[in-house]
């Protein structure tokens, strides 16, 4: 991503940013509330309000999203990258049951029939530790966490190109983080699964990802790898952050 600027009316949200994502690793987004991270995604996904303005080159695999066909910001969306976003309520529909919503955003994406449905969403369901009677649930049924445990399990089904996590353990207790932690690192691991990882979370940064961005009011400031930033830290923002962690 280069240089990349968002406006809505007058008002700068990002400004002329840039990172870069490594194939195959996991890299953390991190930054206090209102750094512009979810925008930045947005910007990503071409998921902006319309009212947004943009500016710059967002590049996946040599193609610049931003001026990319809506069938190939579908295609996108649909195989290649997968986006838990931070309130997974928002995701999905009222009056239909799990079983066929995350039918929808697993198997359905990808073209697998019911029959591989019920296998492989079973076999992750029972990793994730989620109750299989979530299936003949409705969403308000559901707490907060269960939901976005639910979206965990779909990502880990679709084994995607690019994971687009924001804030994925918010809602989560401290065992089901750990395991959402540990189910990220085998979706890196063993299937080359790229992360981008929006967090405010230094403890996850650290223990889960192997380079950070750093953003503050709309900027990015510092990246670099994990241990790097972590120990010499250059921006001075990065410094007070680190500071604040004990
Ligand atoms: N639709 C919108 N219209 C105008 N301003 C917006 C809109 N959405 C977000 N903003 C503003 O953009 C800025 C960046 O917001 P953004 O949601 O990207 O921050 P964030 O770093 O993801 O924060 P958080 O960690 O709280 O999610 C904030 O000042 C926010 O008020």
């Amino acid at each position: 991503m280069s240089g990349l600027t968002i406006k809505i009316g007058n008002t700068p949200i990002v400004k002329d940013s840039s990172f870069f994502i490594r194939k195959g690793k996991i890299t953390a987004l991190i930054g206090e509330s209102g750094s512009g991270k979810s925008m930045t995604v947005a910007a990503i996904l071409r998921l902006l309000p319309p009212a947004a303005r943009v500016e710059g080159t967002i590049l996946f695999e040599g193609k610049n999203l931003l001026e990319a066909s809506h069938t190939e910001i579908v295609e996108l969306r649909r195989r290649r990258v997968f986006t838990i976003f931070q309130d997974a309520s928002s995701s999905f529909k009222l009056a239909i049951r799990m079983a066929r919503q995350l039918y929808a955003f697993s198997a359905g994406r990808i073209n697998d029939n019911n029959i591989q449905f019920k296998k492989k969403m079973g076999r992750i369901m029972n990793d994730l530790r989620l109750p299989h009677d979530v299936l003949n649930q409705y969403p308000h049924e559901l707490s907060g966490g269960m939901l976005q445990r639910c979206m965990i399990a779909c990502a880990l089904y679709v084994e995607p190109d690019l994971l687009i996590a924001d804030e994925p353990t918010s809602a989560l207790d401290m065992e089901v983080r750990e395991d959402f932690l540990k189910e990220l690192r085998v979706l890196n691991e063993k299937h080359g699964t790229t992360v981008l990882l929006i967090t405010h979370d230094l403890d996850i940064v650290a223990n889960a990802a192997n380079d950070m961005v750093v953003m503050h009011k709309g900027k990015v400031v510092e990246t670099g790898i994990v241990s790097e930033v972590l120990e010499r830290p250059e921006d001075s923002y990065t410094k007070r952050l680190l500071n604040s962690r004990f």
